[in-house]
This record gives structure tokens, C-alpha cells and sequence, in this order.
């Protein structure tokens, strides 16, 4: 008989909410012992760590009495409930927290394996990327993070199964971000006409689930950044910190120093819409060569150069032609040589990236039992 694990899943939002639907419909799902959002946390009351949360319905079940109610919990106090639970134990992090991605070496070192689409840890100092590593062979436990690039695309298994048979990557090229390709793709079309606004488009994005919690992470570059970031160090490369190339940014110089508040990001909507004009005024000088603009993104593995930023494409491109929220992703090697292997699909939204969550949870639960 498989052992039971136990399952810890911070973050419902878009994605968090997405994932729990998922689980809920695992056969042979693990517990679920502890959900948490900024300020709540309910729990599985220890030491039989039982009744288990129901993830379809955790909403409801939180008002009764068998579950434990508690505020926000120390990341090293949700590690310690977790690590003491009678089995292994796996964190889901469905947040863009920094502070709880740079704690994973604490759950790694415990046993606890961590699963997540936060790229936030595996993009910052490189220590960190190490730490994180050193930490899951010490603590014997698994890393899986398959939609920090690419949402549920397989991005990063595609890329470490190219590594780990001994090809040699060359360049990996794309369209990386689901925000910004939605966002060109509708305000500048390849083909027909979009009198959209650029402002409006961004909206649209965020209430449709496909920018950061704070949309201005997707529009200064950051979030592909972070990506390449992720890529580069897969395929070899030391990349020190996310920022350590040039990243071009489409935040108007003047909304720059808004505060990274909740009201700061209130504000920075309400006021982009004054500054329509400049991506109009983008989109025409490409439009002039008879191109689109696009946000884009290389690694140049030989040079060690990493490129973020806009690009002119010809309409009949495929980067040109891309709909929707969609991410092209090629990966040029030896053995392929002058035909990349190429993934696309959809890059951002809810359903799309807690699938490849549930699908990391799924690889994480099978290796552990
Ligand atoms: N949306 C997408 O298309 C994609 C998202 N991702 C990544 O997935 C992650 C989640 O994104 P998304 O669901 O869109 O974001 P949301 O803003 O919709 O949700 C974030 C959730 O995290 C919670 N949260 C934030 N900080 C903490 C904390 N310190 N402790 C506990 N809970 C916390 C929030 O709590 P509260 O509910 O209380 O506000 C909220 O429930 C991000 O890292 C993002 O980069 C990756 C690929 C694609
Ligand atoms: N905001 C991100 C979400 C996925 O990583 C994007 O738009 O690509
Ligand atoms: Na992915």
C-alpha cells in the first residue's frame, strides 16, 4: 500500500483556485492539511492531521469546527506543521510571494517538497537557485516548477530532457510572456485592423488572469526576464540575478515611482490610460515598415547573452501570427540544427497554469510513494 502525503497549498488566486478544482478531481490525491491565504490559514488539527481539508469545498468546510482557523503563519511555522505531519509532505506555492520562495531551502532541508509556479525564488540571486538545490538533496526532497516558464506548457521539462540526453542548446528564442502576447496580438493584429486602446487591452489582461498580481511586473519586462533567467540557468548558464542584462520596459517613465502598494497599482491603471499615445505612436512606426511590434526574448548560450524587449516582425511570421495569450518557445541544439524544437499554446491564465501545478504535484506525488 502507497503511504500517504501530505499536502500544504499556499496562495488561491487565479491559479490557487484553478489547482484546488484540480486536486479535488485527482483519484489518489494527497491531503490536503493546510490552505493559506495573505491573512487566513485553516488547517488539518495536528497531531492526526485529520480531517482533511476538501478542496472543492474548503470555502465552506472552513466554518466548521473540525478544521484548525489560525491568522497568517510564519513560512517557518507552516514548514514545522508540515514537516511533523505521518508522511512526507509537499508544498504547493500558488503565490508570487519572494519572501516564501526564499524560505524553500527551509521546507527542502525539512523533507518537504516544494511544487510551484512562482518564479520569484528561482529567478533571484543565483545563491538562491543554488541554496534552493543544495537544500532538496540534502533534505531528500523534490523541486518542481514547470510553470514558473511557459504556464502549463512543458517548457522546462522539454528543456532539462534536451540537457540531461546530452544535446547542446544553442539558443532558445520566443514570445514569453502571455500578457504581452495577448496585448500585442489584439492591439497590433498581424492581420485586420484593432482600433483598441493600449490601456484597455491591459485591463482586459489582468481581469482576465493573465498578468502578475501587479500588472506592472509584466510591463516592465521583469516577468520575461525572470523567465530567460530561469531557461538560461537550466541550459548552463550563471546568470547572477534576473536583472543582470538589459530589459526594455513599457512603463511610462512619469507611473515608474508609483508605490508597489495595492494603491500603487490602482493608480497606475487609472493613469495609463494617458499615455495611450506613445504605444499608438509604437505600433504606427511598425505598421509604417509594413511590420508588428512584439516583446520578445533570446538566449544566446555560446555568447552568454540575454536579450528582453521589443522586436519588428514581418506579418507572415509565425511570432507575428501568434492569438491569444500564447507563447512560441524555440529551442534551437545540435541535434535538431536548423529546425527548432518548438512548443506553443497558450502562456497565461488560470486553468492553463494550474495544470502544469497539478501535473508537477502528480510527478512529486508518484516519485515520493
Ligand atoms: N496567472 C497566470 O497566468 C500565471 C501565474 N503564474 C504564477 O502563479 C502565481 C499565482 O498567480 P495568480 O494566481 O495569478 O495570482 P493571484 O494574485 O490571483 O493570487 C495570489 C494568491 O496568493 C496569496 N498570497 C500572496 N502572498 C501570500 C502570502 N505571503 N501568504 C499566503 N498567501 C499569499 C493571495 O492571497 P489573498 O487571496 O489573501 O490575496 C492570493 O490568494 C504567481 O507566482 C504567478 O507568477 C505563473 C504562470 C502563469
Ligand atoms: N503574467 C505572466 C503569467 C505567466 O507566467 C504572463 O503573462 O506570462
Ligand atoms: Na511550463
Amino acid at each position: 500500500m502507497s503511504s500517504p502525503i501530505f499536502l500544504g497549498v499556499v496562495g488561491v488566486g487565479g491559479v490557487g483556485t484553478a489547482f484546488l478544482q484540480q486536486l479535488a478531481r485527482l483519484p489518489n490525491a494527497p491531503q490536503l492539511v493546510l490552505l493559506a491565504r495573505s491573512s487566513q490559514t485553516l488547517l488539518a488539527p495536528a497531531p492526526a492531521y485529520s480531517p482533511a481539508i476538501p478542496a472543492a469545498d474548503w470555502a465552506t468546510a472552513s466554518a466548521a469546527p473540525s478544521l484548525t482557523k489560525s491568522g497568517a503563519l510564519k513560512a517557518e511555522e507552516i514548514a514545522t506543521y508540515l514537516a511533523s505531519a505521518p508522511g512526507r509532505a509537499i508544498l504547493v506555492d500558488n503565490t508570487s510571494d519572494i519572501n516564501l520562495a526564499r524560505q524553500y531551502p527551509t521546507f527542502l532541508k525539512k523533507g518537504i517538497s516544494v511544487v510551484t509556479p512562482n518564479k520569484k525564488g528561482f529567478s533571484d540571486d543565483i545563491s538562491l537557485w543554488k541554496d534552493i538545490f543544495a537544500s532538496a538533496a540534502q533534505g531528500k526532497a523534490l523541486v518542481y516548477h514547470e510553470s514558473t516558464v511557459g504556464a502549463g506548457l512543458p517548457v522546462l521539462s522539454t528543456l532539462k530532457d534536451l540537457v540531461a540526453t546530452g544535446d547542446e542548446v544553442t539558443r532558445i528564442e520566443g514570445v514569453f510572456s502571455g500578457t504581452l502576447s495577448f496585448l500585442f496580438n489584439t492591439f497590433a493584429p498581424a492581420s485586420g485592423a484593432s482600433d483598441a486602446q493600449w490601456s484597455a487591452v491591459v485591463a482586459q489582461a489582468k481581469e482576465l488572469g493573465y498578468t502578475e498580481p501587479d500588472p506592472r511586473d509584466d510591463l516592465n519586462g521583469m516577468d520575461v526576464a525572470r523567465k530567460l533567467t530561469i531557461l538560461a540557468r537550466i541550459a548552463g548558464l550563471e546568470v547572477s540575478k534576473p536583472d543582470s542584462f538589459p530589459i526594455e520596459s513599457l512603463i511610462p517613465s512619469e507611473l515608474a515611482s508609483l508605490p508597489s502598494s495595492a494603491d500603487g497599482i490602482t493608480q497606475f491603471m487609472t493613469r495609463l490610460p494617458d499615455f495611450d499615445a506613445e504605444m499608438a505612436k509604437v505600433k504606427d512606426t511598425a505598421e509604417k515598415q509594413g511590420k508588428v511590434v512584439r516583446y520578445v526574448g533570446s538566449i544566446d548560450v555560446a555568447a552568454k547573452a540575454v536579450k528582453v524587449g521589443l522586436q519588428y516582425f514581418d506579418k507572415d511570421s509565425a511570432i507575428a501570427g501568434l492569438k491569444g495569450s500564447d507563447n512560441i518557445i524555440s529551442f534551437y541544439t545540435k541535434r535538431y540544427g536548423a529546425n527548432p524544437l518548438i512548443v506553443q499554446g497558450a502562456g497565461a491564465g488560470g486553468d492553463v497554469t494550474a495544470m502544469g501545478v497539478t501535473a508537477d504535484l502528480i510527478k512529486a506525488v508518484e516519485r515520493l510513494q
